[in-house]
């Protein structure tokens, strides 16, 4: 196939590659130059497993929205490697790299971004009819059920809560099945009950729907949800905690602001 996407012979293989949904290997992001030179991500090496639902979470200004952009292929690194499953995202050129994001990437964004004049439904297959791709009737069906739109997706995004507009963004993010979605700060704009009920989605999604999950959050009670944090500080990983809870998220934070890492908002 002249068109399919190139994976690297030097990337991870095998095993390593399929239990790892992405992975970033020393990556290094700088906004600016000279005085206004800011090292957003500095020398970064992460993986993120396949069928886990993991956390970035870190202090203002961490780095977590760059590492979350650079590793979904919404940004470039200026130096490091990416990789989405076996396909080395930093050696794709625009074309593949967009297709490469509509085909193996969801995304879900704290201000939902959902078509106004378009239906729930419509919002929710409108990647996968982009792409010309006929959506899979009962993965389709499976995601739908799942976030508990059924009766309301005939419904525009003005016509529904802001929770049930989350709830289609996640629909959306998943109906193409894709390798990973990335959540980023995806309860920011919701009640706490709204944000507890797409996040057990999210959850659920991993957990019995078998999908990959990543998301950004300030919250250590949307994080407790999660497999595992990643704690940023400085650009840099710092810390990782498997089977957190909210409480012992919130100690972790606590001690970012001891230590002068900056506002932990
Ligand atoms: N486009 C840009 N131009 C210049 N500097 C940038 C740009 N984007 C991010 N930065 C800087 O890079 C650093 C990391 O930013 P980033 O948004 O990744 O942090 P964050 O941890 O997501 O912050 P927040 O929690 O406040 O959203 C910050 O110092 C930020 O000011």
């Amino acid at each position: 196939m002249t068109n399919s996407i190139p994976t690297t012979g030097e990337g991870p293989g095998g095993a390593e590659a399929d239990a790892l949904a992405a992975r970033a290997e020393a990556i290094n992001k700088i906004y600016g130059s000279g005085d206004a030179e800011v090292v957003a991500l500095d020398d970064v090496t992460v993986g993120l497993g396949r069928g886990r639902f993991t956390a970035i979470m870190g202090p203002s200004g961490s780095g977590k929205s760059t590492l979350m952009h650079c590793m979904a292929g919404l940004d470039t690194v200026d130096s490091g490697r990416v990789f989405i499953g076996a396909v080395e995202l930093t050696r794709l050129d625009d074309r593949r790299l967009t297709r490469l994001r509509r085909d193996k990437v969801g995304f879900v964004f704290q201000t939902f971004n959902l078509v106004p004049t378009l239906t729930a439904l419509e919002n929710i297959t409108l990647p996968t009819d982009i792409a010309g791709r006929r959506p899979d009737r009962d993965w389709l069906d499976t995601v739908i059920d799942a976030v508990g739109l059924r009766d309301r997706l005939r419904h525009r995004p003005g016509e529904l809560s802001g929770g049930q507009q989350q709830r289609v963004a996640c629909a959306r993010a998943l109906a193409g099945r894709p390798d990973v979605v990335f959540a980023d700060e995806p309860t920011g704009n919701l009640d706490s009950r709204s944000g507890g009920e797409v996040l057990s989605f999210l959850r659920d999604s991993v957990r019995r729907m078998g999908q990959t999950v990543v998301m950004v959050t300030h919250d250590p009670v949307a994080a407790g949800h999660s497999d595992e944090v990643i704690f940023l500080s400085d650009g840099r990983i710092v810390d990782r905690m498997p089977g957190p809870t909210a409480e012992k998220v919130l100690e972790r934070m606590k001690g970012f602001e001891l230590a002068g890492g900056g506002a932990a908002r």
